[in-house]
């Protein structure tokens, strides 16, 4: 069976150690790609998960292709979103922001969604080259405990709440605000790696 190189489009490196423990060889080229959302995308999370994701893998794909493609290459981008009653929450810009996300998680049950897409790039006899895509998003549930906001500031000067949809991260010590959760574990710390390599096997026989 041929190889194929996969490229991460992520600079998460979460993403990165989901996809590294899940077997795969892979290297990184991080997409700085558009995540603003119209009102269109804000009124389907999971959609505008899937587009962002798509908008990191596409970004990669131009300049993999632009450095001229040699053999068969995978592009993997992913997005993850928080969503409480339909309103999604991105990363935290400041302190007080992180604090008014996670006292609007407090004690309720909301959405992680995380969008995936693979562009599967194979170069041609003819010097083209062929792309497929698979784009998919896969939603977990996590319920909050009842938090105070001692608990609250105390988390966010972890300095954790940063660089996380939602403002915590459930594989560190945010794992302390949360009561339980559904689904994929992986899927809410950025990567959903089973439904990934279910979905795109070929992403197995990995080869950088
Ligand atoms: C909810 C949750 C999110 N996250 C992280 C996963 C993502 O890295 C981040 C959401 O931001 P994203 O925009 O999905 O990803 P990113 O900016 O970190 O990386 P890139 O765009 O380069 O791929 O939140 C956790 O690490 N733990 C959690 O429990």
């Amino acid at each position: 069976m041929s190889k194929i190189e996969v490229v991460l489009a992520s600079s998460s490196p979460r993403r990165r150690q989901l996809l590294g423990e899940a077997g795969i060889r892979f290297r990184v080229q991080a997409a700085d790609a558009d995540e603003s959302l119209d009102d269109d995308l804000r009124a389907d999370p999971a959609r505008a998960a899937r587009t962002v994701a798509e908008r990191k893998a596409a970004m990669v794909v131009q300049q993999v292709i632009a450095d001229s493609l040699t053999h068969t290459t995978a592009v993997i981008g992913a997005d993850t979103m928080v969503v409480l009653d339909g309103q999604i929450f991105g990363k935290p810009q400041n302190f007080s922001a992180a604090c008014g996300m996670l006292r609007k998680l407090s004690g309720r049950t909301h959405q992680v969604i995380t969008g995936v897409s693979v562009w599967m790039l194979e170069p041609t006899a003819d010097g083209e080259v062929s792309i497929g895509r698979r784009t998919f998003s896969e939603v977990s549930e996590v319920t909050f405990k009842d938090l105070s906001d001692d608990d609250i500031k105390t988390y966010v000067h972890t300095g954790e709440a940063y660089d996380k949809a939602g403002s915590y991260a459930i594989q560190g010590e945010g794992a302390r605000l949360v009561a339980h959760w559904e689904g994929d574990w992986r899927n809410i710390v950025g990567l959903p790696v089973e439904t990934l390599l279910y979905l795109v096997p070929a992403l197995c026989e990995s080869d950088t």
